[in-house]
């Protein structure tokens, strides 16, 4: 049976990177999301913060076209998934996850983990690229301070090093929207911080994608980003401007434990209260 009455509470709009409604995702018995609403628009910045297990990566999987949903709408950038191709869909949307960087090749070339995803592969082969490609990859090997790793083998790179070569990756086919699942991982205190600014500067280009970062820690938030979705037990505790929802209140709810939220000029820190 068609569904109009969604049409009416889902309105098209071309300022909406993201639009999901009542998004239901399901595997067997289990509930995975559980009835999630939300919009991101294009100069948004968002942070999605929950426990393990909370969603986050199943919405991640939704919002780069890599899954459907059981029920409800998910539009992103304007097209809806079911009703698009998501060849055409997907390099317009850039993601970096562990996941992703697994599947490098451990032979695989810096400067070709990037270039490659022009053509959407991972590991080069016959592929023919342009200048304008390569020029393109330096570029944004140079923007994320690791140009001068370009003729090494992604393998013997630091955790750091590849955390910003897998950004420069998923910006390579500029894409509108960029997702970043839990980028700092894995980093030690000085590469997390340097890597928090590089974040920071990325949000305040405007002519930044939109971005999504989904992190377990409020440490790990960069300055600039506006909004954040709260999950816990797949569904939203809390979503909205970063001002409203990042409270010891709802951060309590998220993960479960009593906690008090500190706030240091833009950044947060959180313990047990
Ligand atoms: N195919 C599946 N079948 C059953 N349960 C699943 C399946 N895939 C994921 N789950 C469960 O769904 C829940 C949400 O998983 P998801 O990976 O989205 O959480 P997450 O918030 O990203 O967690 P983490 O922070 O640990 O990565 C988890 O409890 C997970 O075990």
């Amino acid at each position: 049976m068609g569904s109009p009455w969604q049409y009416s509470v889902v309105p098209d709009s071309a300022d909406l990177v993201i639009n999901a409604a009542d998004l239901v995702v399901r595997r067997g018995k289990t509930t995975l999301l559980d009835h999630v609403s939300w919009q991101v628009e294009l100069d948004e910045r968002w942070v999605v913060l929950g426990p393990n297990g909370a969603g986050k990566t199943t919405l991640l999987n939704l919002a780069s076209a890599r899954m459907h949903p059981t029920s409800g709408i998910m539009r992103i950038l304007d097209e809806q998934l079911g009703k698009v191709d998501l060849f055409e869909l997907r390099p317009r949307i850039g993601i970096s996850t562990a996941a992703l960087s697994e599947a490098i090749p451990v032979d695989e070339l810096v400067l070709d983990v990037v270039i490659t995803a022009a053509w959407a592969v991972m590991g080069r082969w016959h592929e023919e690229y342009d200048p304008i490609d390569e020029a393109r990859a330096r570029a944004l090997l140079e923007q994320f301070g690791v140009d001068h790793l370009a003729a090494r083998r992604y393998s013997t790179l630091s955790e750091g090093e590849r955390k910003r070569v897998q950004i420069a990756r998923a910006l390579m086919t500029d894409p509108e929207l960029l997702l970043l699942d839990e980028p700092a991982a894995g980093l030690d205190l000085g590469a997390r911080e340097r890597l928090v600014r590089t974040l920071a500067d990325l949000a305040a280009d405007p002519d930044s994608p939109a971005l999504i970062l989904v992190t377990h820690h409020v440490e790990e938030i960069p300055p600039g980003f506006t909004h954040a979705l709260l999950l816990a037990d797949g569904g939203v505790v809390a979503s909205g401007l970063i001002d409203d929802v990042m409270t010891a209140d709802n951060l309590t709810k998220t993960f479960g434990v009593p906690l008090d939220l500190q706030r240091h000029g833009s950044r947060f820190s959180a313990r047990a209260a």
